[in-house]
């Protein structure tokens, strides 16, 4: 048995996560690089929790600044198993107004200038993305919100996009046409790479706007976002606080084999492997390179 380690990462006007008993910073070096911020450990009702910030407190990192890849690597070796990432977008659907958690399942991927992969060169691995999203934690994560009496859609498509500008309305109206949900620039490669890590992931999209489609509504602006970001940010914190109060203490096998991805990944023959790059993958596909 593995005991549960909840990553909560936190996106745009999330970059603290208050009520951690036993709060304490912790810098946690990577082979990847800079990680977007040290992480925050602690407790909530006795599970433990590793914080994140994804842009930084102060919001210094735009979407294709961040390491997404330090940032998962980091995580990992803080022990974390399942992953929540708390991300602000924009919606597509009327019936999906500012305010609204999206309790995602699935990803399309529109960005083009992020490393997304720790494997390549030297330790080839193809990991299954037909599923990106734990259907554990969703279900934890629709039980927390009803508890706390928070709205939520249970299903929808992210489209992540590059950034760091927003859509225009022919991108928009395309995204909606294809019957996207919502919209953010963060959640590509962070997903995949979690995969890859074996961390079982799922995301709150918090919905703040409705990006530039709607008839009755002017094309969104930072400005626009900041107004409810405040109030979604507050119900996120709850959300997560109930989340970690029901949470189960020891990490459920993932019923889609998130936490075991790489059993049937790697190609590359050991022979024909790179110890450098090995190296750096120690924490990611330690449990596999290990034996
Ligand atoms: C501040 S609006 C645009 C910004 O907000 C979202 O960030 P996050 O997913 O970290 O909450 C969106 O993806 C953009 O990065
Ligand atoms: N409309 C939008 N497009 C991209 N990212 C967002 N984050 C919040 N609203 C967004």
């Amino acid at each position: 048995m593995t005991r549960a380690v909840l990553g909560i990462i936190g996106g745009s006007g999330i970059y603290d996560l208050p009520g951690l008993e036993g709060a304490h910073e912790e810098v946690i070096k990577s082979p990847w690089g800079e990680p977007s911020a040290p992480v925050r450990r602690g407790a909530i009702a006795g599970l433990p929790i590793v914080f994140l910030p994804r842009h930084d407190k102060g919001h210094r990192l735009s979407p294709s600044d961040i390491n997404y890849r330090a940032n998962i690597d980091v995580l990992k070796r803080a022990g974390v198993t399942d992953l929540i990432s708390l991300s602000a977008c924009g919606s597509f659907k009327e019936e999906m107004p500012p305010g609204t958690f999206v309790l995602v399942d699935q990803f399309v991927d529109r960005t083009h200038e992020r490393e997304s992969s720790f494997f390549g060169k030297g330790c080839v691995a193809h990991v299954s993305m037909a599923h990106p999203v734990s259907p554990r934690l969703r279900i934890h994560l629709a039980a927390a919100a009803e508890a706390e009496g928070i709205a939520v859609a249970r299903g929808g498509t992210y489209v992540c996009m590059e950034g760091p500008q927003f859509s225009t309305y022919a991108e928009s109206m395309t995204y909606k046409a294809l019957g996207y949900s919502v919209i953010g620039m963060t959640n590509m490669p962070e997903a995949k790479l979690a995969r890859e890590a074996e961390i079982c992931y799922a995301t709150v999209a918090m919905v703040t706007d409705f990006d530039c489609w709607h008839p009755d509504h002017d094309a969104v602006t930072v400005q626009d976002i900041i107004r409810v970001l405040t109030s979604n940010a507050d119900k996120a914190k709850a959300l997560v606080a109930r989340l970690a109060q029901e949470f189960p203490r020891e990490h459920e096998p993932c019923p889609i084999g998130s936490d075991r991805a790489l059993d049937t990944a790697l190609i590359t023959a050991p022979e024909a492997r790179d110890p450098e790059l090995l190296k750096k993958l120690d924490a990611v596909a330690g449990r596999i390179l290990r034996g």
